[in-house]
């Protein structure tokens, strides 16, 4: 470990098991942090840059990093919602997208309103409450919702006879469906952040990580392509691929061809080389970046 005090490091809290877990130290390691963790032990220091990890359960990292305990944290936006802690968000991750979203025995209730006065478990207590009081005053409806918390294993409670209805996350819709429950409304719309304490004191090292993610995560989304092209067709194939600012254009030493290299976007990339390859050019290549640093969307 380099040779800094704790005030010098920055504290990041990682979720320390979990769905969010294994793509956060994936996400980490893409950024280059070089860090080793004893077994055991949460917390771990980076060899490379003046960072150390905290591993923390997730639903805890809104409020550690609203309270100053560390300075910077990764988790979902459903906990910092349901936490109500004023943090600043720095960066959506593109990964942990799912819904929070409320779930009734299969053809028990038409609508979300059906279940106002009713019982609802959940792990989201403070969402849920919000949710079914601003419904009911929205339908001109009296009548308290019971919400019961719960830690986990949500979508049992109503087989349990623990509720009437829940509140969950929901991705592919798979634990819903095998525990006979359908979706009546959708109360929030969550992926994985990057957030940070609002006096959070390490500006510079943390805007060099997050500029670290954003290339990480853009090259995750590209390709880099790179073709040869005659100047009769030079024009048709830039228009296939005019980059995210422009390709880059050079001159061969082949009197009238081109070489021409872009960023393509991974999902677009075999039908723009398909394209290509109806538009005369030739040697087509396509290559993984790793990661990129300093493109507009990332300033
Ligand atoms: N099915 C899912 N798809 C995508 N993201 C999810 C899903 N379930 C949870 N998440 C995200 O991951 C976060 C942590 O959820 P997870 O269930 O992994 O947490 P945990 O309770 O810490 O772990 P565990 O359930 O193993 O105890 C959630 O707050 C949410 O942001
Ligand atoms: O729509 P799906 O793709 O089925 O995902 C939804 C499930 O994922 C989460 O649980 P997770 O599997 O992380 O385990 P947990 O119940 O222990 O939190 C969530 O609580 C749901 O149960």
């Amino acid at each position: 470990m380099s040779s800094t005090s704790r005030d010098e490091r920055c504290l990041l809290a990682v979720p320390k098991k979990g769905r969010l877990h294994e793509r956060c130290m994936k996400l980490l390691q893409g950024c280059g942090l070089e860090c080793e963790r004893a077994e055991r032990l949460d917390i771990a220091h980076c060899d490379n840059i003046p960072i150390t990890l905290v591993f923390l359960p997730a639903a805890d990292i809104p409020k550690f990093v609203g309270e100053g305990n560390v300075d910077i944290g990764i988790t979902g936006q459903d906990v910092i919602r349901e936490e109500s802690v004023d943090v600043t968000q720095l960066l959506e991750l593109g990964f942990g997208k799912c819904q929070l979203a409320v779930q009734a025995p299969k053809g028990q209730y038409a609508s979300a309103a059906d279940l106002i006065g009713k019982k609802i478990v959940t792990s989201f207590p403070n969402l849920t409450a919000q949710f079914f009081k601003e419904l009911a005053a929205s339908k001109g409806r009296t009548e308290d919702t019971t919400v019961v918390a719960v830690g986990g294993s949500v979508e049992v409670s109503c087989t349990m006879g623990l509720g009437d209805a829940v509140v969950d996350l929901v991705e592919t819709g798979a634990t819903m469906d095998a525990a006979g429950l359908e979706k009546l409304d959708v109360i929030l719309r969550t992926q994985c952040v990057l957030i940070a304490n609002k006096s959070c004191g390490h500006p510079a090292i943390v805007d060099r990580l997050k500029k670290r993610m954003q290339g990480f995560l853009d090259a995750q989304q590209y390709s880099m392509v790179s073709y040869n092209v005659h100047a009769a067709n030079k024009a048709a194939a830039i228009a296939i691929t005019p980059g995210r600012r422009s390709p880059n254009v050079t001159n061969l030493e082949e009197e009238g061809w081109f070489a021409i290299s872009a960023m393509v976007k991974k999902s677009e990339l075999m039908d723009v080389m398909d394209r290509l390859a109806d538009c005369g050019a030739i040697d087509i290549l396509a290559f993984d970046i790793r990661s990129c640093r300093g493109s507009a969307q990332s300033q």
